[in-house]
């Protein structure tokens, strides 16, 4: 039977690039939703819910009839305010996965951020971590240390997905998405090529993330790349993710 997935912010640079990977995925019936409203030069494979995360009754209306959420809809900069992540990031977290519980949703999938873990990267450590010879490895384990106020509030998500699993047995798995470029890694940029998530790689990702069977997890959403400083293993074990690009195979 086909299942039925909720994608929130699905207009944004990720949720656009996991439809391009599985818009033609049959088994799978979309809902997508996000503030801004479809533009005309994009083929949308489904219903199409223009709404807010952080107003309740629209999120729960969105909710109904829901097998998985993919969960992206907030503010990606790493320069946002509280004033921002405080509603989008963190309210509107709050709001998806209270109204997937009460509509009785199998699994979340929550887009959270290099951001979360991005005080690990001290002085002493970097630049030599981003290098494929350094040992440094973080695998989803270690607490977060986030080195601003959206990777605070990306934290803050994870955290909120322990408490509903815990509390009311929802799937939940936190994507500690790297950096996601199409076509080839970032330029002259070595943390943006250690963390780069390719687009095939990352439709794959959030397809696993809706096909496989876990309890709560916290997985790294990076390529395969030589340079990697954080693990996959988790997300290869539980989630069965095979990346198949590496930021090394591109000059
Ligand atoms: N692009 C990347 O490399 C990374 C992205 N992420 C996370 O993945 C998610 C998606 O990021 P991108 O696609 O890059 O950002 P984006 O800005 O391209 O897309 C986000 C989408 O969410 C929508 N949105 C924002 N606040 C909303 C709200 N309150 N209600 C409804 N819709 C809302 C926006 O209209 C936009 O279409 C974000 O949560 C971001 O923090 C995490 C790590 C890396
Ligand atoms: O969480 C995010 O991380 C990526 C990579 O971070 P950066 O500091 O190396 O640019 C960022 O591009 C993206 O916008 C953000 O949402």
């Amino acid at each position: 039977m086909a299942q039925s997935v909720l994608l929130t912010g699905a207009s944004g640079r990720v949720g656009q690039a996991i439809l391009e990977g599985l818009a033609d995925e049959r088994e799978y019936e979309w809902r997508l939703l996000d503030r801004d409203p479809p533009t005309g030069d994009r083929d949308y494979p489904g219903e199409f819910v223009v709404a807010d995360i952080t107003d309740e009754e629209a999120v729960r209306e969105a909710m109904e009839g829901i097998d998985a959420v993919l969960h992206l809809a907030g503010d990606p900069r790493k320069t946002a305010p509280w004033e921002s992540v405080l509603p989008n990031n963190i309210d509107g977290t709050q709001t998806v996965y209270e109204a997937a519980v009460d509509a009785g949703v199998d699994k979340v999938a929550f887009a959270s951020s290099n951001h979360a873990v991005g005080a690990y990267e001290t002085d002493e450590r970097t630049p030599d971590m981003y290098r494929e010879d350094d040992e440094f490895q973080l695998d989803g384990t270690e607490l977060p240390r986030p080195g601003n106020l959206y990777g605070v509030s990306k934290a803050t998500g994870e955290i909120l997905g322990r408490y509903y699993h815990d509390e009311y047995g929802l799937s939940v798995v936190c994507v500690r998405i790297g950096n996601l470029t199409k076509d080839h890694p970032p330029i002259d940029y070595e943390r943006g090529q250690a963390m780069w998530l390719s687009h095939r790689d990352c439709a794959h990702l959030f397809d696993r993330c809706i096909r496989a069977e876990y309890d709560y997890e916290v997985v790294y959403g990076i390529s395969d790349n030589d340079r990697k400083y954080y693990s996959i293993e988790r997300a290869r074990e539980v989630l069965g993710y095979e990346p198949r690009d590496n930021s090394a195979d591109h000059g």
